[in-house]
């Protein structure tokens, strides 16, 4: 079996949001709380980082270049360089207590971003969408950490995580892609590591990267654990699918709350690693505006 590789010297604080871009040959994360978005070029490892003003909870490519961006104040698009050149919506949660944390495009293009609840003393996290014409709206309540965004391939069904909550639900979606009622798709028991980022492959496996657990699964469309891959790390926070054929799985990897012995035992906390996979996983879409 494959074993997971670092994909280059560097170890970030807390790297989330992977995202393969084919034509550049480039992958792109976040750190969300150093404020940044980073660029690695596989082919001449060129490393770039974007600095924003504010914690980048989750982005996603546009079509027409730049990115949208969940900052925590609000939803913006950008150009190439993080420049601002329009603001979405303001962040519907309250943000001096969450921060936008997961997000990407659905089968449509359009994008998600949920936020975290901070102080955690109830579900007070939520889930929203900006759609093509740059309308926002509300998708779900009654989340502690908003988390695991993914659309199975036959667009039939939203995925999302409640990390805190050690859960994954799945949402049915109708044709034109407008979410129905979520249902809990898996529950993870203390110890077992908790669901936090994921991505989905082209035989509707769900990849769950196993926060606090050391290890990435691999979850059939009925919830069974199909395959699991260990990390010399603790905490993965996200999985994307890429390269030529779209069998390297990329995994971000956290230090966020490590204490220093921690760090020094497990040093690749933080490191973003690589794994060769049997089978392709869908590409994330861009983002898709209509003005
Ligand atoms: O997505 C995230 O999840 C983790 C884990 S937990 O939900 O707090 O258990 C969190 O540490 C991180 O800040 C967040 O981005």
């Amino acid at each position: 079996m494959a074993q997971p590789q670092v994909l280059f010297d560097y170890t970030g604080h807390l790297p989330e949001c992977p995202t393969w871009s084919a034509e550049e040959n480039c992958l792109y994360w976040t750190d969300i709380l150093e404020n940044e978005i980073h660029r690695y070029n596989t082919i001449n490892s060129k490393h770039d980082v974007i600095k924003f003003s504010e914690e980048v909870g989750c982005f996603a490519l546009c079509e027409t270049g730049g990115f949208i961006v969940a900052l925590r104040s609000g939803i913006y698009l950008t150009n190439r360089t993080g420049l601002i050149t329009c603001k979405v919506c303001d962040n519907p949660s309250n943000p001096a207590l969450a921060r936008f944390n997961d997000g990407g495009t659905d089968r449509d293009g359009r994008f998600y971003a949920g936020t975290f609840w901070g102080p955690g003393d109830y579900n007070g996290a939520l889930l929203c969408r900006v759609d093509i014409d740059l309308t926002a709206h509300v998708i779900q309540h009654d989340i502690h950490g908003a988390n695991g965004l993914a659309f199975s391939e036959d667009k039939k069904w939203m995925y999302t995580s409640d990390t805190p909550n050690r859960v994954i639900y799945r949402t049915p979606l109708e044709e034109n892609g407008e979410p129905g009622k979520r249902e809990v798709f898996k529950r993870f028991e203390p110890g077992q590591g908790i669901p936090d980022g994921a991505a989905i492959d082209e035989e509707g496996c769900y990849w769950t990267a196993l926060f606090d657990g050391y290890r990435i699964a691999r979850l059939s469309p009925d919830g069974d654990v199909l395959e699991e891959h260990q990390l010399p790390v603790r905490c993965p926070t996200m999985v994307c699918f890429g390269g030529d054929d779209m069998k390297t799985l990329f995994i971000t990897t956290t230090r966020e709350n490590m204490g220093d012995t921690e760090v020094a035992e497990r040093p690749l906390s933080g490191a973003i690693f690589t794994l060769q996979v049997a089978v392709a996983g869908m590409p994330k879409l861009k983002f898709k505006v209509s003005q």
